[in-house]
């Protein structure tokens, strides 16, 4: 019964409720995707005019949350900056397509009461659930409250059964004030308290993890399963990151994909600052949630030049890494700009995220010794 307690009095308590219950709902839904319990298989990919990947899980969360938020907080109040549209799904020819996201979207929908939301009386036609997608074409910027959304990040990683995440922020005038991050794929152990003594051996597939900017804390709670049912104040637990600050004794991650980030540029830095384990690559933001939790002491991301890094892909990872006593920073050492609308405009060469001030500043300091030798 840690931690519901120190976020219920905030600010934005409302809202890191809503968000984390939404989050477990669209983490439930994936799982049933991927394991291929409903709907069409999950490597069944349909390419988007960038070349990049997007499954009938991607629209039916931006659907289902997108509904949820505009039930509990007002249509007219609720901006949402998410990265799908309905283009493709609107289609003559994506009838089949749409009508497994409706089914998908209706059977989540219909279990809110478990998750402590209420859901639609009857179920949704095929335009609300398109509509619930459109209406997430808000682009943000310095004013007002935005939600920002990535129904699931990591696309790759979702059909390859692998790491993915759902990824949901508020930001208000230009900040991100809430995060919470849903790792379907990301175990964590549960303590077992058993009379005198603790064992900590059971694993417990996925995790939720969720902050509000300030709280100086942040927290992790496992996904409801099966018929369970989530509780507010709830069984979560206080994440930290690792007080690793040797180089020597520390992890990295970055892309798996070497298109999204440039691996030969990250281990040259690895090398200059002393790091000697090979980086953990993993998809999606699960890197963040990785540091948040101490699992990894840096996250390192080089693009290629030109490409621009879109807020949904980072603005949750990124506060509940600082509220968990991290840092996170462009490659040249500026916190990362979220008032600039769908893009982290202004970004300096790279992403860094790491548990502590000292390896940052190596990190930072290896990058400017170095961009002018490199090949981004
Ligand atoms: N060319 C290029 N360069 C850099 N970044 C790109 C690029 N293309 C895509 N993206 C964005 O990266 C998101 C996936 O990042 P990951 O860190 O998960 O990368 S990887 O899949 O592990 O390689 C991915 O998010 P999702 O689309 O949600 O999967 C993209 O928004
Ligand atoms: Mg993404």
């Amino acid at each position: 019964m840690e931690g519901a307690d120190a976020s219920a009095s905030h600010k934005y308590a409302k809202e890191l409720q809503v968000g984390v219950r939404v989050v477990q709902m669209a983490c439930s839904l994936c799982q049933k995707l991927q394991k291929g319990s409903v709907g069409p298989s999950p490597d069944h990919v349909i390419s988007k005019d960038d070349d990049s990947p997007v499954t009938v899980a991607d629209w039916s969360v931006q659907a289902m949350i997108s509904w949820m938020l505009s039930e509990s907080f007002g249509r007219e109040n609720v901006s949402i900056v998410a990265e799908e549209d309905a283009q493709t799904l609107s289609d003559d020819s994506a009838t089949s397509l749409l009508a497994s996201v409706v089914a998908t979207v209706n059977e989540t929908l219909a279990m809110a009461p478990r998750f402590g939301l209420k859901g639609p009386t009857k179920p949704l036609g095929g335009s609300e659930i398109l509509d619930a997608i459109n209406c997430c074409n808000s682009t943000g910027g310095p004013v007002g409250r935005h939600w920002v959304l990535d129904p699931v990040d990591g696309t790759l990683g979702f059909v390859r059964g692998d790491q993915y995440a759902v990824a949901l922020a508020l930001i208000e005038n230009g900040q991100v004030v809430v995060g919470v991050l849903g790792c379907p794929n990301y175990s964590s152990k549960r303590k077992l308290v058993n009379n005198s003594s603790v064992r900590s051996d059971l694993w417990q597939e996925g995790c939720v993890m969720y902050t509000s900017k300030g709280s100086g804390q942040a927290w992790m709670q496992p996904l409801i399963q099966g018929h369970g049912s989530l509780e507010w104040p709830n069984s979560a637990s206080v994440i930290r990151v690792s007080s690793i600050d040797n180089p020597v004794m520390a992890t990295f991650c970055e892309p798996v994909e070497k298109t999204n980030s440039n691996h030969s540029y990250s281990a040259g830095i690895a090398h200059r600052v002393g790091l000697r384990k090979q980086p953990l690559r993993v998809y999606s933001m699960v890197k963040y949630a990785a540091i948040a939790r101490g699992d990894a002491e840096i996250y390192m991301k080089f693009a290629k030049a030109g490409y621009k890094e879109k807020i949904w892909d980072h603005a949750a990872g990124v506060v509940i890494v600082e509220e968990a006593g991290g840092v996170v920073t462009d490659a040249g050492g500026r916190p990362l700009d979220f008032s600039k609308g769908v893009y982290l405009e202004g970004l300096d060469r790279g992403i860094v995220a790491c548990s502590g001030v000292n390896l940052h500043e190596k990190i930072i300091g290896a990058v400017y010794a170095s961009w002018d030798s490199s090949h981004l």
